[in-house]
């Protein structure tokens, strides 16, 4: 709960810093989807049965300590990806260019193309390994990746449509960051 609310307050924050000019109630990223409530309570659900029916699963000190790290080294890559992209990070992808939109590649830019989702992914992942939920770690692993695959193909067209040259030579220096993921081929 405590990795939950501060993930979704900092949201605010950080983008009343970056971006003051696109905050609203939505930057909380507090998403009425389908798929996330159904998450969310998936969560709660299979922690609640096991400490329940099976409670020595949820006494892995190590592997909850595990979990915690992957949620704060996660929510710091996030954030620090923010702050390095600033006013040119917004969380709905924009599809026209506005002026001042620029390419960011220094910074966790110039070590994954998609700092912030990779450390949006682990720090998914690190929420129910820190629970112990061994059916929401497997879960939650498969649709982010799933989920992360097809935003960061979406992105880069935008980007490519963007930048052209630039975006297609950045692309072939720095990786996206997520496993397996390549983005968007370019001939
Ligand atoms: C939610 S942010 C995510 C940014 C990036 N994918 C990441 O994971 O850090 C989405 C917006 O960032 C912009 N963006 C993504 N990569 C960028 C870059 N290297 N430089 C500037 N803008 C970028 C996209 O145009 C999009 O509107």
């Amino acid at each position: 709960m405590c990795s939950l609310s501060f993930f979704h307050y900092s949201e605010y924050l950080v983008t009343a810093i970056i971006n003051p000019r696109s905050l609203s109630l939505d930057s909380f990223l507090l998403n009425h989807s389908v798929e996330y409530t159904l998450a969310a309570v998936s969560s709660w659900l299979e922690f609640t049965v096991e400490k329940l029916t099976i409670p020595e699963l949820k006494q892995s000190s190590w592997l909850s300590l595990v979990g915690l790290l992957m949620v704060l080294c996660g929510e710091a890559l996030r954030k620090a990806a923010m702050l390095t992209a600033g006013s040119n990070f917004n969380h709905i992808v924009q599809n026209e260019k506005a002026q001042s939109h620029v390419l960011v590649t220094s910074g966790v830019y110039a070590f994954f193309r998609h700092p912030s989702y990779v450390g949006w992914f682990y720090w998914s992942i690190g929420t129910q390994i820190m629970l112990c939920n061994p059916v929401c770690i497997l879960g939650y692993t498969v649709a982010s990746w799933r989920f992360f695959r097809e935003r960061i193909e979406e992105e880069e067209l935008s980007l490519i449509h963007f930048f052209a040259e630039d975006y297609v030579e950045y692309k072939r220096r720095v990786p996206t960051g997520l496993p397996f993921i390549s983005g968007i081929r370019v001939n």
